[in-house]
């Protein structure tokens, strides 16, 4: 039992507190993770990253005691676990492994239901929480409660064990290279779809991962550690990858670390090319002239504020020169395949702009065109980062 003498301070913010802890593993002659200090805050993503055998895992399993540390205690929601029962603390923090971790014997919605039964749910509520849990993972539960972990692919064994974690809606979320075993494309989905659950439910998670990329997409902040559970760097994703606080960090991000940071830099209005802009029922000779004039090789075309699409400066002169005196800008419009939403981040908008003919996108604001992509403002964007790095 907790008392209220127990409950210690924490930060405001902080639900899971690490003070100090080191863990030496019996027999091993050096510390899996030495004099750890850091915190999560309430309703935040930390990922935990770092080379094989660095700690990752310890550190994660110390938070609901499947490792005990050594030194230093771990402070969850004020209370010290050393003094929380295992099995309670356990019962009170979602866990999910690689594949799931699910009871091969138990049908899907046993599997889910497994923590509130624990706790004594009473059978028809247990009953709702499991399909209602279902459908936020996006499992029909018609078609898959009654299935065994075996009828289901790897995808969908995940999402039963993100599912069974959230069951008895949890504070806290712990979870072990969750989407390790799915290929990329699976893997991709389980991430954005975890991504837009947690923005929802706000939980407060840890997260251990190999995959540096997978970190960079669904942090909020990354914790970087080095061979026996060094905390090398603690920053939101865009600070890491812009600023990294030391050789080992520069290393593990890697070289391309600039291609990784497009995942986190927005569409800024301000970067935006802001292409001569024409309206269709313009003259072609007039156009021509314009763009001649503003120096642009491309210009947009807009109708009360609606993107039509772009002419080149090419055409405009090839019209003009052939004379048709009612040639209009209209007539050689060439309609965008792709637009670019303004939240987007530059990875999704330059993905955008390389697939398609154009030499530059429309960046919509709702329907507002508010300017144009094109590969120099990307340039721009990102090195606007490395000369000026976030926070
Ligand atoms: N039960 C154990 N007994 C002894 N040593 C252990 C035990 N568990 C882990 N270790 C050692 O502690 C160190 C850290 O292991 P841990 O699994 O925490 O690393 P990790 O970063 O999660 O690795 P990976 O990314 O490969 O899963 C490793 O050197 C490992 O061999």
């Amino acid at each position: 039992m907790i008392t209220d003498a127990q409950e210690l301070e924490t930060g405001v913010d902080d639900v899971i507190r690490f003070e100090g802890v080191s863990k030496r593993y019996a027999r091993q002659h050096a510390p899996a993770v030495g004099d750890l200090t850091f915190s999560v805050r309430r309703g935040e993503l930390v990922a935990l990253v770092g080379p094989s055998g660095c700690g990752k895992s310890t550190i994660l399993r110390m938070v609901n005691r499947l490792v005990e540390p050594s030194a230093g205690r771990i402070v969850v929601d004020g209370r010290d676990t050393t003094h929380v029962d295992a099995v309670t603390l356990r019962r009170g923090i979602g866990y999910v492994v690689q594949a799931g971790g699910l009871l091969p014997h138990r049908t899907v919605r046993r599997n889910v239901a497994t923590v509130p039964r624990l706790l004594g749910w009473d059978d028809a509520v247990a009953a709702r929480r499991v399909e209602e849990l279902l459908d936020l993972v996006g499992l029909d539960p018609h078609t898959y409660g009654d299935r065994y972990p075996a009828q289901l692919s790897g995808g969908q064994q995940q999402r039963v064990g993100v599912a069974r974690a959230l069951a008895a809606d949890p504070p806290v979320l712990l979870m072990d290279e969750p989407f390790g075993a799915v290929d990329p494309v699976v893997r991709d989905r389980l991430q954005t779809q975890f991504r837009r659950i947690q923005t929802d439910l706000r939980k407060t998670v840890l997260f251990v991962t190999h995959d540096l990329d997978e970190a960079v997409r669904i942090a909020d902040r990354i914790a970087v550690f080095s061979p026996g559970g060094v905390l090398e760097q603690f920053a939101d994703p865009r600070t890491l990858l812009s600023a990294p606080a030391s050789e080992f960090v520069v290393e593990f991000v890697g070289s391309d670390r600039g291609l990784r940071r497009l995942a986190v830099t927005p569409v800024r209005a301000e970067d935006l090319a802001k292409p001569l802009v024409l309206a269709p029922g313009d003259g072609v000779e007039y156009a021509a002239t314009a763009l001649d004039l503003d120096g642009g090789q491309h210009a947009v075309v807009l109708a009360q504020g609606r993107v039509l699409g772009w002419v080149a400066r090419g055409r405009l002169r090839t019209a003009a020169r052939s004379g048709s005196r009612d040639a209009r800008v209209g007539d050689l419009v060439q309609p965008f395949t792709a637009t670019v939403p303004a939240e987007a981040d530059l990875r999704s908008a330059f993905s955008r702009l390389l697939a398609q003919e154009a030499p530059l996108l429309p960046v919509l604001d709702g329907q507002d065109y508010v300017g144009a992509l094109t590969p120099d403002v990307v340039h721009t964007a990102v090195r606007r980062d490395v000369v000026d790095p976030p926070g």
